[in-house]
């Protein structure tokens, strides 16, 4: 998997400390010059992952990290600010009601996902009610991770030209798939019926639109490293 990192020109995607280093015949200005705080700011590049429901983000993403590249994953992110106590979940429960609780006071996710899945502007509630906790977030998670030195990283967010991010990354991967296979894989993997899933095939930001903020080569590298993990699932 060295080629993901090859193909980004990244030397090394390991973290080191930002923090210059003492060792004996360097002085601060030469710790710069090495490698310290300005140069590994300057060169820490964020990927952007993106893609529709099921269409195999995840399977990329572990692509990327069995290459060393750290992950920041948007819907790990979005758990955890509606985990029970915080105030992501107090504002959602006020919204849409108990009803979407469990009884131990946590997220019934699979209640939330039926009501938003079924209705946008429901939907673009939630967003809003969620994007500036989920933001935060991910701008502190990417922090540590600079602050660890860390000279590339991935972000994988379903919601990337939803939320403007783009503009913060490059290159940008779309993991497209087509819709009546992804179709398949949602209700296989979530074991919902063809129904259910028809809903969650939310239509997206047209992403030929932005065709010039997508970097070819790593649209047709992502598809080659799927069909050979396809082919070594067989
Ligand atoms: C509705 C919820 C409770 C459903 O939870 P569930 O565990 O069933 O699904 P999960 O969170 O694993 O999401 C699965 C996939 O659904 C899609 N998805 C999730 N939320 C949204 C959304 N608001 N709009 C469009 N697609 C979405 C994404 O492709 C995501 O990868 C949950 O998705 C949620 O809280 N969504 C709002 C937060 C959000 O925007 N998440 C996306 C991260 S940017
Ligand atoms: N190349 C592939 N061939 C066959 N099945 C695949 C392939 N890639 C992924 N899958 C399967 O498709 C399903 C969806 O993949 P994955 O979970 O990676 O999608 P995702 O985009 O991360 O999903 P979500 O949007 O829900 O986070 C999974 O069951 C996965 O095992």
């Amino acid at each position: 998997m060295a080629s993901v990192t090859r193909l980004l020109h990244i030397q090394s995607p390991s973290c080191t400390s930002i923090y210059p280093r003492r060792s004996p015949g360097l002085d601060n200005s030469q710790h710069h010059i090495a490698g310290g705080v300005k140069g590994n700011f300057i060169h820490m590049r964020i990927v952007g992952l993106t893609g529709g429901i099921a269409s195999g983000k995840s399977t990329v993403s572990d692509l990327f990290r069995s290459s060393g590249v750290p992950v920041v994953d948007a819907d790990i992110v979005a758990r955890d600010v509606v985990r029970k106590g915080t105030p992501g979940l107090r504002k959602v429960a006020i919204a849409f009601g108990d009803d979407i609780l469990l009884e131990n006071g946590e997220i019934n996710r699979s209640r939330l996902g039926q009501i938003v899945f079924s209705d946008p502007a429901k939907r673009q509630l939630l967003n809003r009610l969620l994007a500036p906790h989920i933001s935060s977030s991910i701008f502190w998670e990417i922090v540590k991770l600079w602050v660890k030195g860390c000279k590339v990283i991935l972000l994988d967010i379903p919601l990337l030209f939803e939320a403007k991010m783009d503009r913060w990354m490059d290159p940008i991967i779309v993991v497209w798939i087509n819709p009546e296979a992804q179709l398949q894989r949602l209700m296989v993997r979530d074991g919902i019926s063809e129904e259910e899933a028809r809903t969650r095939l939310i239509p997206r930001l047209h992403w030929t639109g932005r065709r010039q903020k997508l970097t070819l080569s790593l649209i047709i590298l992502v598809q080659l490293r799927i069909r050979e993990h396809s082919f070594r699932r067989c």
